[in-house]
């Protein structure tokens, strides 16, 4: 047998595994990198975060993935140039970060790598009737696993597509094998660029758990903050929100969107939630000379209520849940004000308090799907393939070869 399958036959055997999660999403602020102890796999996984960092990227790095990032024209060599080239920036910060905390790299049992999405398109984007569901995520594995000599999981949503789903939201599968809890109706929201949420039954059905995105989180907020106060990359705190004035009629304009009356689940992605989409609002509600901080305000106030909007119809009014909430989102005062006002019956927590720093939940999910690859058991596979998640597992391996 070869060495890399006798080891990954014996990581798989472990009780636990040190796995380290990645991820960069849509808002390119830095590389979430999770160093998790996982213990078990299925419905008896534990995870505990022993480290945890966001590697900032610096302005080159975000300047080249800009260059292809959610574009429906680029060129095919930047392409081709930034998929090896992400990996080996993902693979240095990860030495970086293994130095500072003094691990060894041959102490690691695996790298699970989400990448950077590049392209989501979904058929309800593109609608072209001869192609699918289609999406599209940079930095190679096998450049990451050679670069930082651990074996690697990478490329987790191809198998999502294929066996039925849109690639998206993931979150589902680790939100149901580590934050399910009997007698407890729960929410898991996360707000990201793009804001999703996954419902938890409190009977643990794993027939009635579904997950979706709902609309944009900060992303829109991001892109006109860049634009407006290029000494910002983010409306911190919500404040330039907090002094402007909801535009109602932009508002309107902005939410006249099919995707808002589309069925749940759906997936979503800044290839939709554009400059070019809020421009087009401006125009159509004659809006043009809005000023900085009631555009601010107004974009704040769609992202709360593509949540708002999304929970109340999907949940009785009576029902209590318990909402925890996860991503940079969370840290915008204003956006979750605005979102609990609208929400008295919902409880709101953090997911710090069920042991996940919200900034890192997406990358532990990773890590636990590359878990459940690796060390699943095929008859304790969690999904519900009549709500587009479809039991399957997810990753690509890479060997280092040494
Ligand atoms: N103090 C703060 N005030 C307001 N917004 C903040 C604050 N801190 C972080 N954010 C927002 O959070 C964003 C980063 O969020 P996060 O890292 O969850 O996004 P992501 O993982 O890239 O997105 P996605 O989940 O869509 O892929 C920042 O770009 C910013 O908009
Ligand atoms: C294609 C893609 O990268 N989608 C991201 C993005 O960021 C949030 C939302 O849009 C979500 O659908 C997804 O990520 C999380 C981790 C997910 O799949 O659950």
């Amino acid at each position: 047998m070869h060495s890399q399958i006798e080891k990954l036959y014996k990581i798989a055997n472990k009780k636990e595994r040190l796995i380290i999660g990645l991820m960069s999403g849509t808002s390119l602020d830095g590389l979430d990198v999770a160093l998790c102890r996982i213990t078990n796999s299925g419905p008896e996984t534990e995870v505990k975060i022993l480290k945890f960092e966001t590697e900032p990227f610096n302005d080159s790095l975000k300047a080249e993935v800009r260059k292809i990032f959610a574009k429906e024209q680029i060129n095919f060599q930047d392409l081709c140039l930034l998929n090896p080239w992400i990996a080996l920036q993902h693979g240095h910060l990860i030495n970086e970060c293994l130095k500072k905390w003094q691990i060894t790299p041959d102490s690691i049992d695996l790298i699970a790598s989400h990448g950077q999405t590049v392209l989501h398109a979904p058929k309800r984007l593109h609608q072209q009737s001869n192609f699918g569901n289609s999406t599209l995520q940079i930095g190679d594995g096998d450049h990451l696993a050679v670069k930082t000599g651990i074996i690697t999981v990478s490329d987790f949503r191809q198998k999502h597509i294929a066996s039925g789903g849109e690639g998206a939201p993931l979150a589902v599968y680790g939100d149901y094998l580590i934050f399910s809890k009997r007698g407890e109706e729960r929410i898991m929201l996360n707000i990201g660029g793009i804001a999703n949420f996954t419902y938890l039954s409190a009977d643990l059905d794993p027939d009635k758990v579904f997950s979706t995105d709902v609309g944009p989180g900060n992303t829109l907020i991001d892109v006109f903050v860049r634009k407006f106060y290029p000494q910002y990359t983010y409306d911190k705190d919500g404040e330039i929100a907090r002094s402007g004035k909801v535009n109602i009629e932009l508002l309107k304009e902005l939410k006249s969107h099919s995707f808002f009356v589309e069925d749940f689940p759906k997936s979503t992605g800044p290839e939709l939630f554009s400059v070019a989409y809020v421009e087009k609002a401006l125009q159509e509600s004659k809006n043009q000379h809005i000023n900085p901080e009631d555009l601010l305000s107004t974009l704040t106030q769609l992202s709360a209520d593509s949540i708002i909007t999304s929970i109340k119809s999907c949940f009785e009014e009576e029902k209590p849940l318990h909402v925890y909430s996860s991503g940079g989102g969370i840290h915008n005062k204003e956006l979750m004000r605005r979102i609990q006002v609208e929400l008295p019956n919902c409880i709101f927590h953090s997911t710090e308090e069920l042991g996940i720093t919200p900034d890192a939940k997406e990358a532990v999910l990773f890590a636990v799907l590359a878990n459940e690859l690796v060390a699943g058991k095929e008859d304790s596979l969690f999904g519900n393939p009549a709500r587009e998640i479809p039991k399957v597992t997810m990753g690509k391996i890479s060997f280092p070869d040494k």
